[in-house]
């Protein structure tokens, strides 16, 4: 099936795939790179069907990015029941498997899982999604110098993910489209100039989503206790929770302003804003996202 979307609406992904011929008729076939990396390409995730790798997989396949006879997934399992609507998706439990089928690999599974994977990937194109486990370690670990560190976040699940990603400098100008288009199916993807700022990013975006859940939790919990019926305190925690970022969002307001403009009213939200200042709430913040840094560079 192929999407047509007049040039200036395409999203990135839809226009790099392009590029690649996916869509017949409008093929740029000046460059054997973009021959390259054409339809042909077979993705492959190891732990596809968990969390990450089967938002990821079905981001690809439900926005045409992959189709489904180029996507296989490894899972401990190899029954593929998230992927039971596309039966073209091969599901493998052997990852030697996959890896043979597969052009680009895709890792995610746990940190912890990393040192029993046993797979040579001779040099093949490696996507690892993995917190905590730095570029050199994928490579010796895997057996390829062709490596990319992405960093998903929950919200993968709903294709509104932040996906930063770094390249090793064996990976080629046109493996970087390539990941730049898969990823790009997920939400906003954005190559990063250092591993640094990944794992900086791992602490800020990656585990991200978890902020406003805490927040949720937190007013949620005052809500309850002010006596609200359950129905209207998660209503009104929700609706104001997303509102708000989308009002950040949709205005490009600074967000300093935003607090200051508010406080200048000097009502009900100044008092509240000021008393969770004064308590340390940005302290307590900067404190958190430190201490998820230094996890991410080191970790137990
Ligand atoms: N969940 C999140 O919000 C984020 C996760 N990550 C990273 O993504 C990676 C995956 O995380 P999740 O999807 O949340 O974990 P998960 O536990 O949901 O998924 C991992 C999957 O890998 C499978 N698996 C383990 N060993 C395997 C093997 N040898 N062969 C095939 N499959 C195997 C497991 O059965 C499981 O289905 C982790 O390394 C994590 O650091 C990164 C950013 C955000
Ligand atoms: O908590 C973790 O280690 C992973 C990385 C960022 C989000 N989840």
């Amino acid at each position: 099936m192929y999407i047509c979307v007049h040039e200036k609406e395409r999203p990135e992904w839809m226009v790099v795939m392009r590029r690649w011929k996916v869509c017949p008729g409008d093929v740029d076939s000046g460059s054997e790179e973009v021959k390259t990396m054409s339809q042909d390409a077979v993705i492959g995730i190891i732990g596809g069907q968990g969390w990450m790798g089967r938002a990821l997989g079905m981001a690809l396949l439900e926005r045409n990015v992959v189709s489904p006879e180029r996507l296989v997934i490894s899972s401990r399992s190899s029954r593929g029941e998230a992927y039971r609507n596309w039966p073209g998706v091969r599901c493998v439990k052997d990852n030697r498997e996959l890896v043979a089928l597969a052009d680009v690999v895709v890792l995610s599974v746990r940190p912890e899982d990393l040192a029993s994977l046993e797979v040579e990937l001779d040099d093949k194109l490696v996507i690892s999604l993995l917190a905590m486990a730095p570029s050199q370690e994928i490579a010796n670990q895997l057996g390829s110098r062709r490596v990319v560190r992405a960093m998903p976040n929950a919200a993968a699940e709903i294709r509104r993910a932040y996906f930063p990603w770094f390249a090793s400098p064996q990976v080629s100008v046109a493996d970087k489209r390539l990941v730049q288009a898969l990823l790009a199916s997920c939400g906003t993807a954005r190559e990063l100039p250092t591993e640094r700022d990944l794992d900086y990013l791992t602490a800020l975006s990656g585990a991200g989503p978890a902020y406003p859940a805490l927040l949720a939790q937190s007013m949620l919990e005052h809500a309850r206790g002010a006596g609200l019926s359950e129905e209207i305190a998660r209503e009104a925690v929700m609706q104001t929770l997303v509102g708000g970022s989308l009002l950040l969002e949709t205005l490009g307001t600074e967000p300093g302003d935003m607090v200051e403009r508010l406080i200048a009213y000097d009502g009900t939200t100044a008092k509240g804003l000021r008393t969770m200042m004064d308590e340390g709430i940005v302290q307590a913040i900067h404190r958190g996202l430190d201490a998820a840094h230094r996890a991410a560079i080191s970790p137990p």
